[in-house]
Parts: C-alpha cells; sequence; structure tokens
C-alpha cells in the first residue's frame, strides 16, 4: 500500500498566529510541513526565509519540514535552510546553475532532495539526476501563489513521472502542488502522486481535521 503523505502550505495559514496554525494542522493529522519560499525574483511574490523555519523548529515542530525554494539562486538558502532545520529542500532545476552540485549540496549537509518542475517543464532535466533525488515535485499550478486551479496537463506529467521513477527502482517521492482538493486527490493519486501538498483547501477550512480525513478518505477508495 502507498504511504501517502499529506502536507500543508502554509502559504494559506494565518502569519500572525504561524506557530499555532502548523500545531493545528498537525493535531488535524498532517504529515508534513510544507514550507513555501518566494524571493519576488524567481517568482513574483515574496514569503519566508530560514528564520521562520527556524523559529518553527524552536517553538517544537518536530514534523518533516518541506522547503519549496521559489528563489533564485539556490545554494546560500539550501545551507541556511539546513541549518535551520529543514528536512527537504527542493529548487528548481532553472534557478540553480549546476543542478547535479546543489542536489549533492543538500544531501551533504544531511537533507533530503529534491527537483521541482513548473507545468510547462518536461522531465529531460531529471533524467540525469535521478539518482541523487528523494523526491521530485510537480507543480500543477505555475509558483507564486496559493489558491489556484488544477492544471490537467499535470496528469499525464504525473504519469510520465511516477514511470521514471518506478523505472529507476529508487526510493524517490513524488510530491504534486497546486490546486489540490479533496474532490481531485484520487485522480492525482491515481496518476502516481504519493505526496500531497494543500494550502487553500486546508487553510480555509472551517475544521482542519475534517478537511484533511476527507482528503484520506478520498485517497483509500
Ligand atoms: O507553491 C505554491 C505556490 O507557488 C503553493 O504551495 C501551492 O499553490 C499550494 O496552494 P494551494 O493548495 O492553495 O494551490
Amino acid at each position: 500500500m502507498t504511504d501517502f503523505k499529506i502536507a500543508p502550505s502554509i502559504l494559506s495559514a494565518d502569519f500572525a498566529r504561524l506557530g499555532e496554525e502548523v500545531d493545528a494542522v498537525l493535531e488535524a493529522g498532517a504529515d508534513w510541513v510544507h514550507f513555501d519560499v518566494m524571493d519576488n525574483h524567481y517568482v513574483p511574490n515574496l514569503t519566508i526565509g530560514p528564520m521562520v523555519c527556524q523559529a518553527l523548529r524552536k517553538h517544537g515542530v518536530e514534523a518533516p519540514i518541506d522547503v519549496h525554494l521559489m528563489v533564485e539562486p539556490v545554494d546560500d538558502m539550501i545551507r541556511m535552510f539546513a541549518d535551520a532545520g529543514a528536512t527537504y529542500i527542493t529548487f528548481h532545476p532553472e534557478a540553480s546553475r549546476h543542478v547535479d552540485r546543489s542536489l549533492q549540496l543538500i544531501q551533504s549537509l544531511g537533507c533530503k532532495a529534491g527537483l521541482v518542475l513548473n507545468p510547462a517543464t518536461g522531465l529531460d532535466s531529471v533524467r540525469y539526476v535521478v539518482d541523487k533525488l528523494d523526491m521530485l515535485l510537480l507543480m500543477s499550478v505555475n509558483p507564486g501563489f496559493g489558491g489556484q486551479k488544477f492544471i490537467p496537463a499535470t496528469l499525464c506529467k504525473l504519469r510520465e513521472a511516477r514511470k521514471l521513477i518506478d523505472d529507476s527502482g529508487l526510493d524517490i517521492r513524488l510530491e504534486i502542488d497546486g490546486g489540490v482538493t479533496r474532490d481531485n486527490i484520487a485522480e492525482i493519486a491515481a496518476a502516481g502522486a504519493d505526496t500531497f501538498v494543500a494550502g487553500s483547501a486546508i487553510f480555509n477550512a472551517d475544521d482542519y481535521a475534517e478537511a484533511i480525513t476527507a482528503m484520506r478518505s478520498a485517497l483509500k477508495n
């Protein structure tokens, strides 16, 4: 049976009460915390940095923190997030001049490494570094903002990515991010995803536990 993970994106949390919000989603049954880092350069929005990741660890968060770097360049941020307590660090291949080296840097710092592909980016940039991946993240919206609609063409890319991972025989998680809801999560899982980022579908719900439970039930059907 697939070991599905649900990772609420704190992009949609109430930042004035971030520690409480993270505690609440973890108590509600979330597996990971998805941490979106935006620099107003690689993407047209600005969010949070390593100090906030470190603050969550100091606050007592023990769950995996899944840091998605939407920044350019990446290597300095990789070092800082590794120090700040990140578990996974993922970045976009076009944001690093030396993708293989950046992946090695993440793993050398004791974190799990991943690449993120935008909706229009094919799987070619992954093929020759697959042995250095702990995770592949496919964006199902254009990065920069929460609350967008899932782009259906991602389902086809998910199937291709699932085959690439299965053919490699390696233990690589396949994560999806953008527009994931209780209504489409089963179809996304059927296409091959095992790790689901959901921001607005969880944090905009009145009851986080009900929202996460509904997603898990859809995954069982
Ligand atoms: O990386 C992101 C945007 O760049 C967010 O994680 C993503 O969009 C999640 O939000 P939602 O579930 O509301 O679509």
